[in-house]
């Protein structure tokens, strides 16, 4: 119970001095401190041809011509099957197929494993990674999250927090109506295990970034697992002080099903569940269930998988390729 409350008085400390917003991060003044370090942007897409176009564009004509902060923005097109890669490749970003990556590895599927391919084919100092389902996309993103890491050496990792409307079928707009799964099993999940992350306001959220050193030194769960993975093991690799958060405003995204939802629920459940046995939290008698069970509109029951898998920290996978 003690450390429960001294975890959570963490939080709090952490929360002022680690939090700020995207208009305090001028591009200008953020070009003074990039001196050498060089920085990419990451984004995985998987059938994203309505915005992967806009969100490229706009990173390359704020962020690349008129300011040069970012050095190398890369689309990890996610087996789509429609017109992401060529929208992609077209509004000026290097494409590269999520398969083709490391392509002597047996394939897996998700967007941990895009963001992973991602971070291995990439090469900037820092890396950002931003979702490409973004509507209204604006470079206060980019430059948001990279304000502390480049005026701040402690700080490893940044992530993103917002206001998340839920728009509706209907163009209603429902305000603080998003994250449904952020707010009914990722917040409670954390706050219970992790008290000392329940100052990050949107652990799910795609938008973030770190250092390539550290980044590196991490494993990547697939599928959607990869942001509570990511958040739970740079806790325990850099520590609460590493972590920053940043204020991005509004953040509009494209709305899964609620079906979708439940899937995505399994596979943070699991992967918070892998935290807790490697962290010699819980010991089980026997593995979790690998599926969900659910019901559609006419009663149909399907059997849905929703475990997920994990790439290894990258550094040690290329420190293997050396060796071997
Ligand atoms: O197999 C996949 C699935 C998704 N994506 C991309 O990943 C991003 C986010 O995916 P999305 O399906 O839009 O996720 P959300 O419903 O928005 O889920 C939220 O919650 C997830 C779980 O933490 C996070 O991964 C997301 O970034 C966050 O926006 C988008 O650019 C997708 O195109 C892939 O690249 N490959
Ligand atoms: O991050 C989340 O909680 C999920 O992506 C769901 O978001 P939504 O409720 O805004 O669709």
């Amino acid at each position: 119970m003690e450390t429960d409350l001294r975890a959570l008085a963490r939080a709090r400390e952490w929360y002022g001095p680690h939090s700020s917003t995207a208009a305090e991060w001028a591009p200008d003044a953020l070009l003074l401190a990039k001196g050498t370090t060089t920085v990419s942007v990451v984004l995985p897409a998987r059938d994203e041809e309505p915005t992967v176009g806009d969100i490229v564009t706009v990173i390359r004509r704020e962020l690349v011509e008129r300011t040069p902060l970012v050095d190398e923005i890369l689309v990890v097109d996610s087996n789509s099957t429609d017109a992401t890669a060529e929208r992609a490749a077209a509004a000026g970003a290097r494409v590269v197929a999520q398969n083709a990556v490391l392509s002597h590895l047996p394939p897996l599927s998700g967007k941990g494993e895009a963001l992973w391919k991602g971070l291995a084919a990439s090469s900037g100092d820092i890396v950002v990674f931003v979702d490409a389902d973004l509507r209204d996309f604006g470079a206060h993103f980019v430059t948001g999250l990279l304000g502390p890491l480049l005026t701040d050496p402690g700080i490893q990792f940044v992530k993103g927090a917002y206001e998340r409307p839920f728009i509706g079928a209907d163009g209603v707009r429902l305000r603080g109506g998003g994250g449904r799964v952020t707010e009914l099993v990722a917040r409670p999940i954390l706050n219970m295990f992790w008290p000392e992350l329940a100052g990050f306001h949107q652990p799910l959220g795609g938008e973030y970034a770190g250092r390539r050193e550290v980044l590196e030194q991490v494993p990547f769960v697939t599928e959607y697992g990869v942001e509570l993975g990511l958040l739970v093991d740079l806790l325990e690799l850099a520590g609460l002080d590493a972590m920053a958060q940043v204020d991005l405003g509004v953040r509009v995204h494209s709305h899964q099903s609620t079906a979708a939802l439940g899937r995505m629920a399994g596979q943070i459940l699991h992967t918070a569940w892998t935290r807790l046995e490697r962290q010699g939290r819980v010991m089980a008698a026997q593995p979790p269930a690998r599926t969900l069970l659910q019901f559609g509109l006419d009663g149909q029951a399907s059997l849905m998988n929703v475990v997920v898998a994990e790439r290894p920290p990258l550094a040690s996978l290329l420190a293997e390729e050396d060796v071997a």
